[in-house]
């Protein structure tokens, strides 16, 4: 796949997410190569059952993707990749065979400029750009974690591009702990392991991504651990994601544990709405569509959960405004994240709001409705308030009869919360907290 296929293809992926389980689109779509010919896309399944299932039931979402992303309308051949080398009528499709003596690719675009900083990524970003600076000295290893689609990823090829903008010579390793483990267990079926330790251990950098992935594969810990060990004596920098905090992480040796404490473990939390905001005017450049700041607070305001989702719904944006030709509004928007938003709405109403505070303050559910205004109610009651004026699409009237009160009192417990939040520490954590926990 050359560079502009591979771009083509990640909005494509992304686009798809909105359509499709993340599982499906982990199973069958991730694994694809996709390559665009002059009169087809070329696809090449890594084997004959997902080449099958591909076939049977996505090639018409995959097309329908593509359209929106590139606006091409193309037919779709897939084969797999034994057949790809084999055939030589397609040899354009010929897929090399994942091999650990060649470096994983840095996605280019992946980088700290194009990655915006807010408060709940400031520690790692800043983290990662002294690594950056100074490899195997300023916190190694450093290990970023956090939940999904929150810019882990990101960050690493960050480091791992600028290490390289640095010293294009330098031995940059970038791997995903599930390709390391295909990689070990083939170099063990082919009695070929030193070849496999001494491409790792001479890496300058080795950035392994989602190593959760290693949880329960007592094998291949005890090669990283050794591979670690080796790297950290010779003083090279190593960079490690993880989806939770790795101490918690069950089924991982404690000799591992123990020296990724070694150096910083840093957290990525989702981004609070002034982020998201930023975020998805900077998604939007990218992807040529003039976002209007209504239309952008909007969206901001509406998908919380992760960056990779706003990424998906700006893609969307940008494509529906490409096929349709019609100006960006609010409505538009609405109308084209439908579906993105129904799923949000479903989640996140009144009473599961009412749920987390009560049991976040530790005060029974009644009393987010009853009269009663001392302090240790009225403030979670003022929370709950404007936290269902922020998740959900509700009037204020409406949230005012939910907590038994009138508009005016929702209205006054808004602007109350939003002041607090800037003078009152405590006020802004919990609140923080509670967004945290309702954004799924
Ligand atoms: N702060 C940010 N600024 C710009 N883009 C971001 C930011 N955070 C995440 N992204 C984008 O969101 C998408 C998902 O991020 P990324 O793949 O790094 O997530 P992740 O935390 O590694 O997720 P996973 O654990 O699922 O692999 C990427 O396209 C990335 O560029």
């Amino acid at each position: 796949m050359n560079q502009s296929d591979i771009e083509t293809w990640n909005r494509c992926v992304l686009w798809l997410e909105g359509d499709l389980s993340p599982l499906d689109v982990s199973t069958w779509i991730r694994p694809l190569q996709v390559r665009r010919l002059p009169d087809r896309l070329s696809i090449v399944a890594p084997n004959r059952m997902v080449m099958e299932r591909v076939r049977a039931e996505f090639v018409g979402a995959i097309q329908r993707a593509w359209l929106a992303c590139d606006g091409a309308d193309l037919p779709v051949e897939i084969g797999t990749a034994n057949e790809a080398r084999t055939t030589s009528a397609a040899p354009t499709t010929a897929v090399e065979p994942e091999r650990w003596t060649q470096n994983g690719k840095l996605d280019p675009r992946y980088t700290f400029g194009s990655f915006i900083q807010g408060k709940s990524n400031s520690q790692a970003r800043a983290a990662s750009q002294q690594v950056s600076e100074s490899p195997g000295v300023a916190y190694n290893p450093l290990l970023i974690y956090g939940a999904s689609g929150l810019g882990k990823t990101h960050l690493m090829h960050a480091i791992g591009n600028a290490l390289l903008a640095r010293s294009a010579r330098a031995r940059v390793v970038y791997v995903g702990a599930e390709q390391w483990v295909t990689q070990f267990v083939s170099a063990l079926r082919h009695n070929n392991t030193d070849e496999f330790k001494n491409f790792y251990r001479s890496a300058d950098a080795l950035l392994i991504d989602d190593i959760h992935f290693f949880a329960g594969k007592a094998v291949n810990q005890e090669e990283f651990f050794h591979t670690f060990n080796t790297l950290m004596d010779g003083r090279k920098q190593i960079v490690l994601t993880c989806d939770r905090f790795p101490k918690e992480l069950d089924r991982l040796d404690d000799r591992l544990k123990s020296r990724f404490s070694w150096g910083l473990t840093v957290s990525v939390e989702p981004p609070d709405m002034e982020t998201r905001w930023a975020i998805a005017q900077s998604k939007a450049e990218s992807f040529g569509l003039a976002l209007p700041d209504e239309v952008a607070e909007f969206v901001a305001q509406n998908i919380r959960s992760n960056v990779r989702e706003l990424e998906g719904a700006l893609l969307r944006l940008a494509a529906a405004v490409r096929l349709q030709g019609v100006p960006i509004t609010i409505e538009f928007a609405r109308q084209t994240l439908r579906d993105m938003l129904a799923h949000y709405e479903k989640l996140v109403t009144i009473d599961n709001i009412m749920g987390t505070v009560s049991k976040y303050y530790n005060i029974q559910l009644k009393e987010l409705r009853s009269p009663r205004r001392n302090r240790s109610l009225a403030r979670p009651r003022q929370i709950a308030m404007s936290l269902s004026r922020e998740l959900t699409q509700h009037s204020l009237p409406e949230i005012g009869a939910a907590f038994e009160k009138d508009h005016t009192t929702v209205l006054h417990a808004c602007r109350a919360i939003g002041k607090l939040k800037e003078e009152d520490s405590r006020v802004r954590e919990d609140y923080e907290n509670l967004l945290r926990q309702l954004s799924f």
